[in-house]
Formats: C-alpha cells, sequence, structure tokens
C-alpha cells in the first residue's frame, strides 16, 4: 500500500532539487519514459542509494521476444515495479514475465490508460466495448499469462478485484485532489475514493508536482490515502 509519486520531470537536476526542496527523501517514486530516456539506468541507482522505492514505467509494447529479452535487462536493475502494455497480448504478456524470473520486479499490465474514455475506444481506436469492458478483458488476459496487477483508473478497481481476485494488485493513477485541475487525464479520482474502491498502489503526479507546496500536497494525499478526508 504505496503513493508512488510521478517524477515527470526531463532531468535528474531538476528531479533532485525537487524531493530535497520539498523534503521528499525516500518516499515511492515512479520513474517514466522522460526521465529515464535523458538519464538512463543510472537514475535508478542514485534513487535506489537515497531510499526510494522505484515504479520504472517503461510500459513495454513489442513483440515477444524483444519484451523478453529486454525484462532480462531491467530485472537486474532491481526495482519494485515494472509496466507493460496488456494490448500486447498473452504471449507477450508471459514472456516479459519469464524475463523477470529470479527478481523481486512486480509485472503490472497497463489496461485502458486513463487519459481515454469511451469515444477515444470507439471514434478513434474502434474497438468493440465500452471501457470498463475492455479494462476487464484485458485484466484477465494480464492475469492469465501470468502478470502480478494491472494499471486502471480508480473506477474499474472492484471489478477487477471481483473478476481477478483481491490478491491481483491494482495500481491506479489519474488521481487528483479535489482542487486540482484534470489535465489530460479522463478518468480521475481522489485519494480517498481510491481508498474506497480498493487500489493498491496510487501514482500521483501533477496534483503534488505541480502544486503550490508540493510537501503539503503529499501530506493532503496520504491522509486522504490512509485515514479519508
Ligand atoms: O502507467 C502509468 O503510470 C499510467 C497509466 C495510466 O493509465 N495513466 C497514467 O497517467 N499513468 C502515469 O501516471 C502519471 C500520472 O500523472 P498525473 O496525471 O500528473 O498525476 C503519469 O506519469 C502517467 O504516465
Amino acid at each position: 500500500m504505496s503513493v508512488f509519486v510521478a517524477l515527470d520531470f526531463s532531468t535528474w537536476t531538476e528531479t533532485e532539487q525537487f524531493l530535497k526542496r520539498n523534503d521528499l527523501a525516500g518516499v515511492p517514486v515512479k520513474l517514466g519514459m522522460e526521465l529515464f530516456y535523458r538519464e538512463g539506468p543510472a537514475i535508478i541507482e542514485k534513487l535506489q542509494a537515497d531510499n526510494h522505492s522505484i515504479f520504472l514505467d517503461l510500459k513495454l509494447h513489442d513483440i515477444p521476444n524483444t519484451v523478453h529479452q529486454a525484462m532480462k535487462n531491467i530485472a537486474s536493475l532491481n526495482v519494485d515495479v515494472v509496466t507493460i502494455h496488456a494490448m500486447g497480448g498473452k504471449e507477450m504478456i508471459y514472456q516479459a514475465k519469464q524475463g523477470l524470473a529470479g527478481s523481486s520486479t512486480k509485472l503490472m499490465a497497463v489496461t485502458i490508460l486513463t487519459s481515454m474514455d469511451n469515444t477515444v475506444l470507439e471514434q478513434e481506436l474502434g474497438l468493440p466495448g465500452n471501457v470498463e469492458a475492455n479494462v476487464i478483458r484485458f485484466a484477465s488476459l494480464a492475469k492469465e499469462a501470468g502478470a502480478d496487477g494491472v494499471v486502471s483508473s480508480v473506477h474499474e478497481v472492484p471489478m477487477i478485484k471481483a473478476h481477478c481476485g483481491e490478491d491481483f494488485l491494482s495500481i491506479t493513477p489519474g488521481i487528483r485532489l479535489s482542487d486540482s485541475s484534470q489535465d489530460d487525464q479522463k478518468r480521475v479520482a481522489t485519494p480517498e475514493e481510491a481508498k474506497q474502491q480498493g487500489s493498491d498502489f496510487l501514482v500521483v503526479g501533477r496534483s503534488i508536482t505541480k502544486a503550490e507546496n508540493p510537501r503539503k500536497a503529499y501530506e493532503q494525499v496520504m491522509k486522504e490515502w490512509q485515514h479519508g478526508k
């Protein structure tokens, strides 16, 4: 049960300043493509040296063999969590898990991004079924293929737990404090709603990183997540 702060910054210098200035040493963090593509795996060692748990969000999506080989390299980084896109299919998810064999890194499959809604699925992608139906399809596929859990919005968590079991982990981004802007997210929820719906882990970016006082915003997220408002 953790809250991962999404470090969506461009450089290590910016990231380090943010963590230091806001007294966020040692908090669980999510490291995504923006920072990883600039700084490479060395940034993981820097964050681990400062006792941060790491969710490495690279959302792999390729042919099964490529994902398998990439996961073998990721396994050596000793991160806590890594992501793939469930849309890569059952064999790809299975090979991702096999690539992580021998490590304790949890494999989480992204279902339908929280920046998408029914209009995007129907009109742009032409996917049959609504968001909920697709999230359940991808969650079931991920479970069958051996993933440890899925990434979805808070709203689908009860359905995922009902279909895949309480132990199947749920990470939910798209988290907003009640006074924060929704930005590019379509399926959002507060930390309190996330707790009520049964999320195991939260990902919070701009509600903290763009807040006037990020430390205070982090504390507010933790308070709502642990005790309600
Ligand atoms: O895998 C993710 O972390 C993810 C999946 C998803 O469906 N939606 C989503 O927003 N994310 C990530 O969660 C973070 C959300 O950031 P904020 O919208 O600023 O809180 C970003 O780093 C996204 O890359």
